[in-house]
């Protein structure tokens, strides 16, 4: 029997523990909108799709793969665009976020759902998204301190240089990462720290999509060798690649090439050329064996328009994939999946999320980083806080010192002007800063860097000290030179109206950059609250006058609130040569009921309710929607994917191995140690054996030692029942 842990070998690293992942009968499909053509729905079921974002049609990206990879080897994804690769590593790192799944994938024959995945898995994506204004040890050490379960700084220091230097990085540690604006780093050194910091995370299976796209090819040969010392070290190494050069195909041990979602051939590489050349597609001598698959034999030909020509094309490829299905290295990977590495999984091979504290203090160091670093963003922000209250200074200019009438008409010209800049401003202003930072937040997110909370809380801790003194800024310009009462009671409440405008603007502004996709989106979005918002603000019509059936709509906007505060604030008490002219001003108003503070409680109300909206945002963003959920139960009854993951092999492993000469088999597949049944066949001398070692496929020791006196291992049991343990606990399999 040859099986797919006949490669495994005894990690070199003993940091990391072997995961053979597996999957079988895998399809994935998406919705995608309906196409020009499509059958048309019922009237119906179109109004109820136009309100669920239902009504597409559903695309297969994948279709019935079944196969493997191993620990300790380095396996390439190929195939023409379009056929499916970064899909089947979105699904093997969990990182997919909609559509629907079929099929199965294990990890060490444990059902390994979306979130086990991203456990146990350290994904390298296209994208390589990193803060710009970071240093290469900065963005390295951030990985390293969030994500390395270990939390000994020094050792966290240690590991943090080891991959620096790993990766040849040591002499670009102080270069930012930049970006298109700003140069930093090179881009394959922003490729290599993009390794880098998933590296820091030890985790043992590291995927990585075309992390040698866009390289020079002396570069591209060096990220190829990293990544064979990666899977020397005991990882399970997956890379997609496109047309590889000779030397780097030949650098791979297992190759998986895939055709419009199929598999064309999956195994070792050495067996490749030889399964298609068995097909009839001899690779000419002279060729590149990746480019001769990739251009001859996998692309369909696009520059073609005979019909007839396409379709026997598309037969010849039908025919390819099928032939996969029906052969013999197809077999060998039924195998694998039968009879998977059963190795316990240890909760040390789980990417751990450090305490809320850290997450946070971490966020708010490179925050504060970012945001002193980004100086010409910072100086803006300041500068338009000074130039609005100057501007707004200017043209209200001692306003106390005209006739009743103009001085009611500036203050409240002022009052309005004071709500637009600090409440819409801001909005834009964040909106700005955090909509670019979305992916960013998703990609750390999934990579398990923070949580939600961590996120939000450092956000807040950041930008609220930001606001509140720029709003002291702003109403120290402005109230003095517009002439406001001079009061200092008077002057605090209005830069508390100030404060909470701004705050509300800030939350909204979050609120938008989480919630749509585009910034371009949501820019065109906020005249739509903008315009309304003002129109009910108290200022452009009388409230008292407004339509009845209207009227309620001012109580829905924050422009209101914070207008009837600072008129209230100013027109109260106001004399003119000795006579209160601020009542009946106030009366005329119909600013409603409520007080100064009573108003400001409504506007910290709207930025709470701005702010969980935001919050649901982030949810809704990083939300895994439609994906197939692990419904499966651990034997303790748990549901839990990290109890699965923790907890035996699935029984049907296990009652594959049954009756099957396990000494042999664990022989035959290398493994160090294995073993323990009730079941004589297995067992060498004595029927109470318990454990056996078998040699080393490292050291060679060939010295096989019987042993009755590990306490670890099994021992008989007096039900009877068989045991099986490959590498671990023992699993009773109840016959
Ligand atoms: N969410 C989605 N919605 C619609 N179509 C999708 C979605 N995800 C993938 N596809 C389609 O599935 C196919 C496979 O996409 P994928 O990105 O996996 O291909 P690929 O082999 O990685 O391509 P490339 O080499 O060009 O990056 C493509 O036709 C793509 O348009």
């Amino acid at each position: 029997m040859s099986t797919s842990a006949a490669f495994y070998k005894k990690p070199l690293d003993d940091r990391v523990s072997p995961l053979q992942v597996t999957f079988e009968n895998l399809s994935y499909y998406v919705t995608v909108a309906p196409q020009p053509g499509d059958k048309k729905p019922p009237v119906l079921e179109r109004v109820k799709n136009t309100f669920t974002g239902g009504g597409g049609t559903e695309k297969c990206i994948l279709k019935n793969m079944s196969g493997s990879f191993q620990p300790g080897r380095l396996c390439a994804i190929m195939g023409p665009s379009g056929s499916g690769k970064t899909s089947m590593l979105n699904l093997l790192s969990g990182f997919t976020s909609n559509g629907r799944l079929e099929g199965n994938i294990w990890v060490n024959g444990r059902t390994a759902d979306n979130s086990a995945l991203r456990m146990l898995t350290a994904y390298v994506n296209q994208e390589d998204i990193i803060l710009p204004t970071q240093t290469v040890k900065e963005a390295v050490a951030f990985s390293t301190a969030l994500r390395l379960p270990c939390l000994d700084k020094n050792i966290q220091s240690q590991r943090c240089q080891e991959a620096i230097n790993l990766l040849s990085l040591e002499h670009t540690e102080k270069t930012v990462i930049g970006d298109d604006e700003n140069k930093g780093v090179s881009g394959g050194e922003r490729k290599r720290v993009a390794i880098a910091m998933e590296l820091v995370t030890d985790a043992s299976i590291l995927l990585l999509d075309e992390p040698t796209s866009g390289l020079d090819s002396h570069t591209a040969i060096t990220v190829a060798k990293l990544m064979k010392k990666i899977a020397l070290t005991g990882r399970t190494v997956v890379t997609v690649i496109h047309q590889p050069s000779i030397e780097i195909f030949n650098m791979f041990d297992d190759l998986l090439i895939m055709k419009e979602g199929r598999i064309a051939y999956m195994g070792e590489r050495e067996g490749c050329m030889p399964f298609f050349a068995q097909l009839g597609y001899i690779c000419p001598k002279s060729r590149n064996p990746a480019d001769y698959l990739l251009t001859d034999v996998l692309n369909r030909p696009r520059d073609v328009v005979d019909s007839a020509f396409l379709a026997q094309e598309s037969k010849r490829l039908e025919k390819l994939t099928d032939a996969w299905d029906h052969s013999s290295d197809f077999q060998k990977q039924r195998e694998n999946i039968e009879f998977p590495v059963l190795e316990d999984i240890h909760e040390s091979s789980f990417k751990r999320m450090r305490s809320l504290g850290t997450q946070i203090k971490q966020l708010v160091i490179r925050d504060w980083n970012n945001m002193t670093r980004n100086k010409l963003l910072l100086n803006i922000r300041l500068i338009q806080i000074a130039v609005f209250a100057l501007i707004g200074g200017m043209v209200f200019y001692n306003s106390d010192s005209k006739n009743p009438d103009v001085q009611s008409q500036n203050f409240q010209g002022a009052s309005f002007y004071i709500i637009l800049t600090e409440f819409f401003v801001t909005a834009i202003t964040v909106l700005n800063t955090y909509s670019p930072q979305r992916s960013l937040f998703r990609r750390e997110f999934l990579n398990g860097y923070y949580n939600i909370h961590a996120y939000f809380i450092s956000k807040v801790i950041i930008e609220l000290p930001i606001h509140i003194i720029g709003s002291l800024i702003y109403s120290a310009i402005m109230y003095w030179m517009v002439g406001f009462q001079k009061s200092a009671g008077k002057y605090f409440l209005f830069a508390a109206v100030a404060i909470a405008e701004r705050l509300c603007g800030f939350a909204l502004g979050v609120h938008l950059a989480c919630f749509f996709v585009d910034l371009a989106l949501a820019i065109s979005v906020i005249p739509l609250l903008v315009v309304p918002f003002m129109a009910f603000g108290g200022m452009l019509v009388n409230p008292g006058e407004m339509p009845g059936f209207i009227k309620w709509c001012q109580w829905i906007s924050p422009v209101k609130y914070g207008y009837a505060a600072l008129a209230i604030n100013q027109f109260d008490g106001l004399e003119y040569k000795g006579q209160d002219i601020g009542s009946g001003i106030l009366d005329k108003l119909n600013l409603g009921r409520f007080g100064v503070a009573a108003n400001i409680g409504f506007i910290l109300m709207f930025s709470a309710v701005f702010t969980i909206q935001a919050y649901i945002s982030l949810v809704h963003l990083v939300r895994q929607q439609g994906i197939k959920k692990n419904k499966k139960k651990s034997k303790d009854g748990s549901s839990d994917p990290r109890a699965i993951i923790l907890g035996p092999p699935e029984d049907r492993f296990i009652n594959n191995l049954n009756g099957i000469d396990i000494v042999s088999y664990a022989q035959e597949t290398n493994m160090s140690s294995a073993t323990v049944f009730n079941d004589e066949k297995a067992i060498p001398g004595s029927p109470d054996f318990s454990y056996y070692q078998l040699p080393d496929p490292l050291s060679g020791n060939n010295d096989n030692r019987e042993s009755n006196n590990n306490n670890n291992r099994a021992s008989s049991n007096s039900k009877g029942n068989h045991r099986v343990s490959m590498f671990g606990s023992p699993y009773i399999n109840q016959n």
